[in-house]
């Protein structure tokens, strides 16, 4: 590939690490084995809220010992802005019925929490027999409308932070370590 293009968008590797890989793979674990003390003997539906969560659901599925399956929704709101438009719209449903099944909601990252009363609201009209979520990032300073995650990884400041599924701009979610977004970068 020609390198004559030169990058529009700040590299991740200066930008300052929040959470380590590591941190987040300890935290992981732990959550995960908490889940699976939680709801032993039964099955539970894992519910991605892409794009951001598919990086924490993925490692979480795997260090949950219970049966589980999973499915998706996808929301619209941020867009490609750093700051909530504060409308939330379902894009993309799920596709199996979880009606009488032990539900958890999987977030990257719980901010203003408009997305997830949004999607809890919607759940609830499925009639599971439970819904939890659980969210990698917890941003309380944040929060617009009154909610909590029951599993939470890392709380945080209110600083924008990229990585680990997360994104600016769509870019930077494959970043293993959960990283600050520089303020001076923002419209780059
Ligand atoms: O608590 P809130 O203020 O609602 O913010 C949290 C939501 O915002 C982000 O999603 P985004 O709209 O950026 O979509 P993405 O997951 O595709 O990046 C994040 O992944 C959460 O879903
Ligand atoms: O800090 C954040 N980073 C990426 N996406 C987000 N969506 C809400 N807050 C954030
Ligand atoms: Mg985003």
């Amino acid at each position: 590939m020609s390198n004559s293009t030169p990058p529009t968008f700040p590299p991740s590797a200066t930008m300052e690490v929040l959470i380590s890989k590591e941190q987040i793979a300890e935290r992981v674990a732990a959550i995960g084995k908490q889940i699976s003390a939680d709801y032993a003997g039964h099955s539970i539906v894992l519910i991605g809220v892409l794009k951001g969560a598919a990086i924490f659901l993925s490692d979480l599925a795997r260090a949950i010992e219970v049966d589980n399956t999973f499915d998706f929704v996808a929301v619209s709101s941020y867009g490609r802005a750093r700051v909530s438009s504060g409308a939330v719209k379902l894009i993309k449903d799920i596709d199996n019925p979880i009606e009488g099944k032990h539900v958890i909601i999987v977030e990257d990252i719980l901010d203003t929490g408009l997305t997830l009363s949004y999607l809890r609201g919607l759940m609830l009209q499925h009639k599971p027999a439970s819904l939890k979520i659980a969210t990698c990032l917890d941003k309380p300073e944040r929060r617009l409308v009154p909610i909590e995650a029951d599993y939470v990884a890392f709380s945080i400041p209110n600083q924008f932070v990229i990585g680990y599924g997360m994104d600016y701009a769509e870019r930077y979610r494959g970043v293993e370590d959960i990283r600050l977004f520089p303020d001076e970068a923002v419209g780059h």
